[in-house]
C-alpha cells in the first residue's frame, strides 16, 4: 500500500452485552466484587474458569438479568438489563441465549423434531428467522437424523445437553452464554461438538461466554479466558499465557496451571 494512503479504519466493534464494575450477591456477602466483561459479536469466544463456588454461574445469572447487580451494571445494547421493558426483554431473550448444565425445560414427551420445530417457530415469532432446518440444527450438535422421532425424555444426559445447544442456536443468537454446557457429553463427542460450535459462532459472529471447569473445552473454543477468584478476574488473556503463571499469580491460577500442564502447550483458537 502506498505510504500516503491512510486505510479507512473500521468502526471498532461495540460490545452487545457488557458488565461494568459489577458487584452481585445472593443476599449475603458479595460473590462478584467488580467484574468488567464485554461480549462483542464478531470476536473470539470468551472463557471463564474458576474453582467451584467462585461465582461463575452467578456471573451468567447477572448477565442474563436473573441476579441483580448490587452495584455496577449489566447492559444490553447500552440499556440496563435490569430495566428492560416487556418487549425489550422478549428481544433480549431471543438475542441472548443461555445453555446451562441442566437446562432443558422442554416437555419430555415431545419428540426431538417437535422440540426443534417449536424452537424454530419461536425464533420466527421473535423476528429471528435463521433459514435453518431441523436437520441443520441437529447436525450442528452432531445429533444424527435418527434422533428426530425420539422423545426428549428418552435421551441420555449428554444427548439432552446437545439438544439444548441446538435449541439455543435456533434463534441464531447474537450472544450465547454457556454454563458448563457439555459436562455429560463424553470427551471425544465434546471435542466434535465444540469444533462444530466454534465454526458456527465464527460464521455468524456470535459472541460467546463459556463458563467451564473443562480447560480442554475452553482451549478448543475460546480466544481469551478470565480466571474468577475472590469475586474478581485474577488473570485474563489467551489460555496458554494464563496457564504459564508467574510466582505472583493467584493460587487459583497456579492450581489451574498445575492441573493442566499439557493443555497450555497445544494450539488454541
Ligand atoms: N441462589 C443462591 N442463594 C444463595 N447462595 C448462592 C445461590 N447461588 C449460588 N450461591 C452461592 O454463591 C457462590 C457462587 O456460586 P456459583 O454457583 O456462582 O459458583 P460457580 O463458580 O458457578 O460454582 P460451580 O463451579 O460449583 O458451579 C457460592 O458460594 C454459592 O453457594
Amino acid at each position: 500500500m502506498p505510504g500516503n494512503v491512510v486505510p479507512m479504519s473500521a468502526t471498532p466493534p461495540t460490545p452487545l452485552l457488557q458488565a461494568t464494575s459489577l458487584v452481585a450477591d445472593h443476599g449475603g456477602p458479595a460473590v462478584l466484587r467488580g467484574i468488567d466483561l464485554a461480549l462483542t459479536p464478531g470476536t473470539a469466544p470468551v472463557g471463564v474458569l474458576g474453582e467451584s463456588g467462585a461465582g461463575k454461574s452467578t456471573l451468567v445469572g447477572a448477565l442474563r438479568g436473573q441476579v441483580r447487580a448490587r452495584s455496577g451494571h449489566v447492559t444490553f445494547e447500552g440499556h440496563a438489563v435490569a430495566r428492560l421493558g416487556r418487549r425489550e426483554t422478549k428481544r433480549f431473550r431471543a438475542a441472548v441465549r443461555v445453555v446451562a448444565q441442566s437446562g432443558l425445560d422442554t416437555d419430555p414427551r415431545w419428540s426431538v423434531e417437535r422440540a426443534v420445530t417449536s424452537a424454530l417457530a419461536d425464533a420466527r415469532k421473535a423476528g429471528r428467522t435463521s433459514g435453518r432446518t431441523v436437520d441443520d440444527l441437529l447436525d450442528a450438535v452432531a445429533l444424527e437424523p435418527r434422533f428426530t422421532p425420539r422423545t426428549v425424555g428418552s435421551l441420555s444426559g449428554g444427548e439432552k445437553q446437545r439438544l439444548a445447544l441446538a435449541l439455543a442456536l435456533a434463534t441464531r443468537p447474537d450472544v450465547l452464554l454457556l454454563d458448563e454446557p457439555l459436562t455429560a457429553v463424553d470427551p471425544a463427542m465434546r471435542g466434535t461438538v465444540a469444533d462444530r460450535l466454534a465454526e458456527q459462532v465464527a460464521e455468524h459472529g456470535t459472541a460467546v461466554l463459556l463458563v467451564s471447569h473443562d480447560i480442554e473445552l475452553v482451549r478448543r473454543l475460546c480466544g481469551t479466558v478470565h480466571v474468577l477468584a475472590d469475586g474478581v478476574f485474577v488473570a485474563s488473556g489467551p489460555l496458554a499465557d494464563v496457564l504459564r503463571p508467574d510466582d505472583a499469580a493467584h493460587p487459583s491460577v497456579r492450581g489451574l496451571a498445575e492441573a493442566a500442564p499439557l493443555v497450555a502447550q497445544r494450539p488454541g483458537r
